[in-house]
């Protein structure tokens, strides 16, 4: 039985429970004030909050292997660089800083000569910033910012996490993740799927629960207290529905099933599923923690390892989408307002063509490498002047097949203009549903604006659909509307050619569409695209197309 229960909403299926770890909140700067009336004890605190913070990492680092033990001993040797615990100290003496302060602007100033050294050197600047931050927390005597090394089988609880601490999460320690804040499109629920961990978002209350344990069902949305002492329990794997892997309806259509991967270990998961191929390789996911741009030749390296799989498959690569939540430090403005309409995806490319010119010749020869069928294509593209500009420059680098993606309602209303200079289409409905209703796809008070069953969404995508009917060129769906068995039989019969989505869902997908007839399809489409509101969409839907769950 639960003593308490919240509700949120399910990003990622699966129960599990067990103890509670907390995600502590970014830091922010510490306060220059008040200056410490004794300047010199205030200096001496810095260097044992230095030791403290080393000796807390190597005794973490001896009960680790491999990679993750020598990363935790680099960033204790770092912590007890003489160097930093002595400018800091100066900046106590003689700048009256309190000492939290003056270890963040010293460690500052080692990261950013860091940055301007370049290459290897550069990419060691965010490892000096997560030692300031570990002795600044130890100086203000709480815990250190971001996902804490876990002793054992855990629920996270944080208010919301960055893409690329959720990247980093071991699915091994991490039986669940629930956040307080986040929506179901977001990148940190996106993520959580393909890692497989069940995951609930938009907890409210739950960070100031003080709960010890928690069973958690990321498929309804529930987070229980339990009443007595919390089992630990990893979420059972589900039972997958027979599907031969290839993407048809019953009466013979073809529809694509096909992955979104970021990663090479995504790539081989896809493969083991049965994709047909990619139909979104999301290549800012490679370079979330990157500091500054990665070379040709790392990119093709890295391009060609998730690649290699599908030798001789389509695979769908995307260029760059920095921004709005995946802020890549290396290339997004550090300064704009609102970022989710600001210089992102393309726009960044457009400014800076050199990044993106160097981004297509390392695709190619990726693609060479591999085997693989590449298509490019260009996110956050508005016009189809925009449209034109990048497949002249995917052409000049030799790739044979351009593409965009329509995640913009004003690509959507250009769906033909657009489709006449590219060879395909792809609807992120992510992006896609945050800019039809104004509403931030991370914030999980707004979820259900950002439910892709939404008629009004629904009526953008059929444009898109009959735009792609009329030219004769294919339309994909890479959002995460995609992975819903029901909606992605309403958007084939919406004119939609391949479904591309996390492995986990390729099979269930797969399944259901082929129980179907693309008459059916049609019909579920009519009666989705009339409906009042997402329920009702959803509901005739699924009488229209008969037993789909
Ligand atoms: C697939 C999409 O791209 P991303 O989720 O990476 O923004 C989308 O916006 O639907
Ligand atoms: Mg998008």
């Amino acid at each position: 039985m639960a003593a308490l229960q919240l509700t949120g909403v399910g990003v990622s299926p699966g129960r599990a429970s067990g103890p509670v770890v907390r995600v502590a909140e970014p830091l922010g700067e510490p306060s220059a004030v008040p200056a410490p009336t004794d300047a010199e004890a205030e200096a001496g605190r810095i260097a044992p909050a230095a030791a403290a913070v080393a000796d807390r990492l190597n005794a973490k680092a001896a009960t680790v292997e491999g990679d993750s033990r020598a990363v935790l001993e680099t960033t204790a040797a770092m912590a007890m660089d003489p160097a930093l615990a002595k400018q800091a100290a100066k900046l106590v003496r003689e700048r009256a800083l309190p000492a939290p302060r003056a270890v963040f602007e010293a460690a500052n100033v080692f990261a950013a000569s860091l940055e301007a050294a370049g290459g290897y050197l550069a990419e060691r600047a965010q490892d000096v910033r997560d030692v300031r931050d570990r002795i600044v927390a130890e100086l203000l005597g709480i815990d250190p910012p971001g996902v804490p090394e876990l002793a054992g089988p855990s629920v996270l609880v944080a208010r919301d996490l960055a893409p690329a601490d959720t990247a980093g999460l071991d699915p091994a320690k991490v039986l669940a993740l629930v956040t307080e804040e986040g929506g179901p499109t977001s990148h940190t629920a996106i993520l959580a799927r393909s890692l497989g961990i069940p995951a609930v978002v938009a907890v409210r209350g739950v960070l100031a629960l003080e709960a010890e344990g928690l069973i958690v069902d990321g498929a309804t949305g529930s987070v229980e207290v339990p009443d007595g002492p919390v089992e630990v329990v990893a979420a059972a794997v589900q039972a997958e529905p027979e599907w031969d892997g290839v993407g048809r309806t019953s009466d013979g259509q073809r529809v694509k099933i096909i992955a979104n991967v970021g990663s090479a270990e995504d790539a081989a998961t896809s493969v083991a599923a049965g994709a047909e191929g990619v139909g979104l390789f999301r290549t800012e996911f490679c370079y979330l923690s990157a500091t500054t741009e990665p070379s040709v030749e790392a990119q093709r390296a890295a391009y060609a390892k998730v690649l290699s799989p599908f030798q001789g498959k389509p695979v769908v690569v995307r260029t760059l989408d920095a921004g709005a939540d995946k802020p890549l430090p290396f290339l997004t403005p550090e300064d704009e307002p609102n970022p989710a309409l600001g210089v992102r995806g393309l726009r960044i490319g457009r400014e800076q063509q050199g990044v993106l010119d160097r981004q297509l010749e390392a695709i190619a020869a990726a693609a060479t490498d591999s085997g693989a069928e590449v298509s490019v294509m260009a996110p956050m593209v508005a016009t189809a002047e925009e449209a034109a500009w990048f497949a002249e420059r995917v052409r000049a680098a030799g790739l044979p097949r351009a593409g965009v993606m329509i995640e913009i309602p004003a690509a959507a209303l250009s769906a033909k203009e657009i489709l006449a200079e590219v060879d395909f289409v792809s609807l992120g409905t992510n992006d896609l549903a945050q800019y039809v209703f104004a509403a931030d796809r991370m914030l999980g008070a707004l979820a259900s604006l950002n439910d892709p069953w939404q008629p009004a969404l629904l009526r953008l995508i059929a444009l898109v659909g009959e735009a792609g009917i009329a030219l004769g060129k294919p339309v994909g769906v890479c959002g995460e509307a995609a992975a819903d068995p029901a909606l992605g039989c309403v958007l084939v019969g919406l004119g939609v050619t391949s479904l591309s989505m996390n492995a986990a869902a390729l099979a269930r997908v797969g399944s259901t569409l082929g129980g179907v007839t693309a008459d059916a399809c049609r019909e579920a489409a009519r009666a989705a695209l009339a409906a009042k509101d997402p329920a009702h969409a959803r509901e005739a839907a699924r009488a229209a197309l008969g037993t789909v769950s």
